[in-house]
Formats: structure tokens, C-alpha cells, sequence
């Protein structure tokens, strides 16, 4: 039998995520600089410490606890100087990883606490994009490329706003918006007027949906709002009653985003720290990938779950067995869902993925 995924063959395996927060990803390292230049207070005074306490302080079973930890990233994302490198750092993190290409969110309106405007605080951190691809490619001439996703806060008033910012910023580095933030009692529908004036601009989006709400929440962000892609969308298991020869019977929303072929950003590490499933090897990551539903695999917040998309990867091969076919299946999903024009697209299965992979599969 052949050796399953893992090592640095894995590490170096191209890779694309699509569901990764700035702010969720900071080097503890960083975090205690930036920290002493503002003046902010930490919860630990060394990077082994901190990082601990992030992982730890996330591994509440409850999204709101998680969502706390935020306060001390977001705190040290305040000036030019803390959004730039924290995104520049993010971009050489994940080339590291092999990731080659990746759609970074976070949200502008909690960057504001320093007299930053909106726009200023979005070219920051395109311009840290900019420098950390230019930085990876003197590096080691690999090649990655980041788009970055506006995300609005889902209990605030300010998506249509945030919409708006997207698409000035479309040609710019912007590839698409999102909401986030606690999912209970901020369904996706309050802020239809945002997505509908991103439609109507013939932009993208992606709605976190599915994650600690069920079904209701999938199907406002689907049905209702039109998402493109499905933030997390594990709970869309709620909708699949798996009998007892292992056949499955999918109810109709289940089946109208399998027939859709609506993109699941999957992020397995972190649905076990919030509480949406048990362990990884619970999650049902496997059965729907099973199921031919287009799955992708993600690390949301690389900070708060200690992880990479290689110790994702890793994760589900220890789980479920995949071999190096299952994942390029899953990075090739990644690649058609994201927010690039279809010939980039292509482009980027054909010419990085499909030839990367072509070498690990022998
Ligand atoms: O997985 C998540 N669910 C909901 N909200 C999240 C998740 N990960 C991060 N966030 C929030 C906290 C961040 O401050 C914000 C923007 O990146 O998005
Ligand atoms: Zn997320």
C-alpha cells in the first residue's frame, strides 16, 4: 500500500484556502511586538505562552468565547505599520505552507480605533499582501497569490458599507465579501441589502452559515441572499439522514447545494474548538466529501486552532485515510470555487496544482 500524506511532501503539495482570517493568524511573536509599540495589554508575556493561551482561550466549545480571543489581535491591528506587516507575515506563513493560492479575510470596521478610514485601512493591508508575495518570490521564487475578502461584522449595521468598500476595491486586490461574527440571532437575512447590491455589481460573496446555526441559517444564505460559497456549512449534515447500509437521503436544501455545487469552506479544527462537532474523526467533513458535495478544506484562524493547511490535511488523513488523490480532488474544489475569473483559475489547476500533484501521485 502506498504511504498516506504527510511529512514535507505534504507540506510542499500546493495548496489553496479560501477561508482564512487576518486576524486570526498572527505570529504570537509579532503580537508581543506590536503589542509594547501600542501599549496593549496581552494575557501572556512570551510567544510560547500566548500562543498556548489562544489556542486554550479558543477551546471554549462555544463561538462566542472563541470570538474573545479576537480582542487582542484586532487590538494590535490598528496602524499602518500593524496591518501591513501582519499581512505580509500572513502571506510568507502560508507560502511556507505550500498554499500557492489564498482568499484572506478580516473586517475593516474593527481596524478603525486609531482614526484609520475604511479605505485606508484596506490599501494597509493590500499593500502587506503585495510585499508578502513579492518577499516569498526574492525568497524562493515560488510563486503565491492572495486575494483578500471584506468581511462585515454580522451583529453591527455597516455590510452595505463594507459591500460598497468590496467593490470599490475590486480592481485592486478584492476579490469578494463575507459576514462573520456570532451566527445565533444574526441570521444572514438582515443583511440582504448587502448582498443584494454585490449581486447587482456582479461581485462575489460568502456567508458564514452553518457553523453554531443549523439549517435555518444555511438556507436564508442560499435561498435567500444567494451566496456563492457557504462559510463552514458543516450543519448542512442536518439535512442527511445516513441509513444503516450507509446509503444517505438528503432533504432539499442538502440536495440543492450539492446539485449547485455551492462550495463548503470546511475547517475542521476549528468546528471541534467551537463546539460544532466532537472530534475531527466525527466530523463529517468525510461524508460529504463522499457525497461528491464540492468540499474544501480550510484553516479559518491559524492562531486560535494552532493550525496550517498542512496539519489540516494532516488531520483528515489521520481521520479518513485520504491518499494524495482525495487531496488534490479537494484543492482542486478549492480552486474552481474561488473568486478569481475562471481563466486564473484554470490556469492555476493546470499549470501549479495538477502538475504538483502529478509528482506526489508517482
Ligand atoms: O469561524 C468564524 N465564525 C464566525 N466569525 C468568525 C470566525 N472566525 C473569525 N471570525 C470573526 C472574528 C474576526 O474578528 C472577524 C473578521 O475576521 O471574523
Ligand atoms: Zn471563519
Amino acid at each position: 500500500m502506498n504511504e498516506l500524506p504527510g511529512g514535507t511532501r505534504l507540506r510542499v503539495a500546493p495548496k489553496v484556502v479560501l477561508h482564512d482570517h487576518l486576524d486570526g493568524g498572527l505570529r504570537p511573536e509579532s503580537i508581543l511586538q506590536l503589542a509594547d509599540d501600542c501599549g496593549h495589554r496581552l494575557p501572556a508575556d512570551t510567544a510560547d505562552e500566548l500562543a498556548s493561551w489562544f489556542r486554550d482561550s479558543a477551546d471554549s466549545g462555544s463561538l462566542e468565547r472563541y470570538l474573545e480571543t479576537f480582542e487582542h489581535t484586532v487590538a494590535v491591528m490598528q496602524t499602518p505599520e500593524g496591518l501591513e506587516r501582519v499581512a505580509r507575515e500572513c502571506v510568507i506563513d502560508l507560502a511556507e505552507d505550500g498554499v500557492a493560492y489564498a482568499e484572506v479575510r478580516f473586517a475593516p470596521e474593527q481596524h478603525l480605533e486609531r482614526g484609520l478610514s475604511l479605505d485606508r485601512v484596506v490599501e494597509h493591508v493590500l499593500e502587506g499582501f503585495r510585499a508578502g508575495e513579492s518577499a516569498v518570490a526574492a525568497a524562493s521564487g515560488r510563486r503565491i497569490r492572495v486575494g483578500c475578502l471584506l468581511t462585515a461584522m454580522r451583529h453591527a449595521a455597516r455590510s452595505r458599507e463594507i459591500a460598497e468598500l468590496a467593490v470599490r476595491f475590486r480592481d485592486r486586490g478584492v476579490v469578494g465579501f463575507d459576514i462573520a461574527g456570532a451566527e445565533a440571532g444574526n441570521p444572514p437575512s438582515r443583511h440582504l441589502d448587502a448582498f443584494e447590491y454585490t449581486r447587482a455589481a456582479n461581485a462575489h460573496f460568502t456567508i458564514h452559515a452553518g457553523e453554531a446555526f443549523g439549517l435555518p441559517s444555511i438556507h436564508e444564505a442560499v435561498a435567500f441572499c444567494g451566496t456563492d460559497r457557504l462559510g463552514h456549512g458543516v450543519r448542512i449534515v442536518d439535512d442527511i439522514t445516513v441509513h444503516s447500509d450507509g446509503t444517505a437521503t438528503l432533504g432539499l436544501l442538502a440536495n440543492y447545494v450539492r446539485d449547485k455545487r455551492i462550495p463548503l469552506e470546511l475547517c475542521p479544527s476549528s468546528n471541534v474548538q467551537t463546539g460544532a462537532v466532537r472530534t475531527i474523526e466525527e466530523h463529517p467533513f468525510d461524508l460529504l466529501a463522499r457525497l461528491r458535495f464540492r468540499v474544501t478544506v480550510n484553516t479559518d484562524n491559524r492562531l486560535m486552532s494552532d493550525t496550517t493547511m498542512t496539519r489540516e490535511m494532516t488531520r483528515l488523513v489521520g481521520a479518513f485515510g485520504y491518499g494524495w488523490s482525495d487531496l488534490e480532488r479537494f484543492t482542486i474544489n478549492a480552486m474552481k470555487s474561488a473568486f478569481l475569473p475562471f481563466d486564473q483559475r484554470l490556469e492555476l489547476i493546470d499549470d501549479v496544482i495538477k502538475p504538483g500533484y502529478a509528482v506526489l501521485l508517482g
